[in-house]
């Protein structure tokens, strides 16, 4: 049926219902992309921590079937030449459901286009959701990181981050930059000559969606808040409108009525009573180090997602343990926060936690709650006991050290005790 992908011989598919929530067979087949660079040392650590997990969980009831898939460098290498996002791997994760991907190359400047947002786009994936949490003993650059417990709820499919942009001096943003300048009287582009340009695309319906799960995230997960990050006193159409539809949204479908006169607002008591606020980006960029304790629940914009999303890691230990989902109503693909760290590929070296702990958001997202459980209690152990790979160990000057495999290995061990 594939040309490249070879479907294990046991298992069964996850199905979506018709109320999108999941049907799971004791043994499903989950595909995944091993990723580009660092890839190759963290997705088979991954592997063995989570059938580890299982197993311990389900004493050989349950069981996942692991299918490769391809994308990247990979994906080039079984293809062929600049074959980097082949249509059976988005074939696969569309009938199999639930997936998780390593890390892939993009690179700077020009070449190819990102395929980890190609990905989210093809498939529409239009959450980038991030749960940032401090794990104790995990060093960090703050006094209190305990404080820093918030859950990034990213737009995935739109704004500057969808790569509608031409190249300056090209002829199509020659065409752009004429157009704008003639038909729609534009005459603040600096220097129309040499200018590239990027348009950024923010829709109602992209951010309802968006503000939607978030706020239902909320009420599901009895969070305090839902706060919406944006620019709009600056990019009024695009990041304030996202704002001003957020707002409307919670009022007309989850109830939210003023409070104190506004603009923030609350929802009412029998949906916990969450508070909906606004802050502009640059100020929560300083008030996440200031006042964490404040924010909760974060919906926000494609590029503010990206950045704050790695902000808020390096708050509670950095991106080696930031976890990530891509998720549209009925597919999701879970990834780590951080990319490919190519100078370290290959090298045994890195901290797998990060794909680990998005490993463990899909065995929660599949309702096997006790493996999930199990991740957790490893990854709180290890770090306790002080066993930590490069990142944390230079700052914790009495860890024992460990490479990407060994910290998998010793994950494995402190599951059982
Ligand atoms: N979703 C995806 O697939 C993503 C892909 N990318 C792509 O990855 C490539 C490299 O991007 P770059 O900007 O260097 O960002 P990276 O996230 O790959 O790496 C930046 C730095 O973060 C630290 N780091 C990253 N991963 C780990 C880990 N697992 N354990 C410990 N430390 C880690 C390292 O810090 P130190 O040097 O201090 O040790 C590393 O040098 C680019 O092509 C980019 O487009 C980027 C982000 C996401
Ligand atoms: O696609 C890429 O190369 C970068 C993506 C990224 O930084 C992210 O999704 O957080
Ligand atoms: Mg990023």
């Amino acid at each position: 049926m594939y040309q490249h992908i070879s479907t294990p011989a046991e298992g069964a598919k996850i199905r979506v219902n018709a109320d999108f929530s999941l049907s799971v067979p004791d043994n499903p087949v989950i595909p995944y992309i091993e990723g580009d660079g660092i890839g190759v040392d963290i997705t088979p650590v991954m592997k063995k921590v989570v059938d580890s997990a299982v197993g311990q969980a389900y004493v050989g009831k349950r069981k996942i079937s692991w299918m490769e898939i391809y994308a990247g460098e990979k994906s080039t290498r079984v293809y062929g030449e600049n074959v980097w996002l082949p249509e059976e791997t988005l074939q696969a994760a569309r009938e199999y459901v639930v997936s998780i991907k390593g890390p892939l190359t993009t690179p700077v400047g020009g070449g190819i286009r990102s395929i980890n947002v190609a990905l989210r786009q093809e498939l529409d994936l239009y959450v980038c959701l991030r749960p940032v949490r401090y794990f104790p003993g995990v060093p960090s650059p703050v006094r209190h990181p305990e404080k820093t417990d918030m859950v990034i709820f990213r737009e995935n499919s739109e704004d500057i981050y969808a790569g509608i942009e031409w190249e300056a001096e090209s002829e199509n943003a020659r065409k752009i930059i004429n157009f704008l300048t003639t038909d729609m009287s534009v005459t603040k582009i600096r220097f129309p000559q040499t200018s590239g340009i990027g348009i950024k695309p923010v829709s109602r319906e992209g951010t309802e969606r968006l503000v939607r799960r978030a706020i239902q995230y909320a009420i599901d997960n009895k969070r305090s808040s839902v706060t919406l990050v944006h620019k709009g006193n600056i990019m009024k159409f695009t990041e304030g409108a996202f704002k001003n539809w957020g707002y409307e949204l919670a009022a007309r479908e989850f109830g939210a009525t003023l409070l104190d006169g506004g603009p923030w607002m609350k929802l009412p008591e029998d949906k916990g009573g969450v508070v909906i606020k606004d802050v502009i980006a640059d100020a929560f960029l300083q008030q996440i180090l200031l006042r964490p304790e404040e924010y909760d629940v974060i919906a926000t914009l494609n590029l503010n997602g990206d950045y704050i999303s790695d902000a808020l890691a390096a708050q509670v230990g950095g991106i080696g343990i930031a976890p990530g989902a891509n998720l549209s109503d009925s597919i999701a693909i879970f990834e780590a926060t951080h990319g490919t760290a190519p100078k370290y590929a290959g090298k045994d070296q890195v901290n797998p936690g990060s794909i680990i702990l998005s490993a463990e958001m899909m065995l929660r997202h599949m309702g096997w709650i006790e493996a999930a459980d199990l991740v957790i209690k490893a990854m709180e152990k290890t770090i306790q006991d002080k066993i930590v790979t490069y990142d944390f160990a230079r700052q914790m000057p009495q860890a024992r050290k460990v490479s990407c495999s060994a910290f998998g290995q010793a994950l494995v061990d402190h599951m059982a005790g």
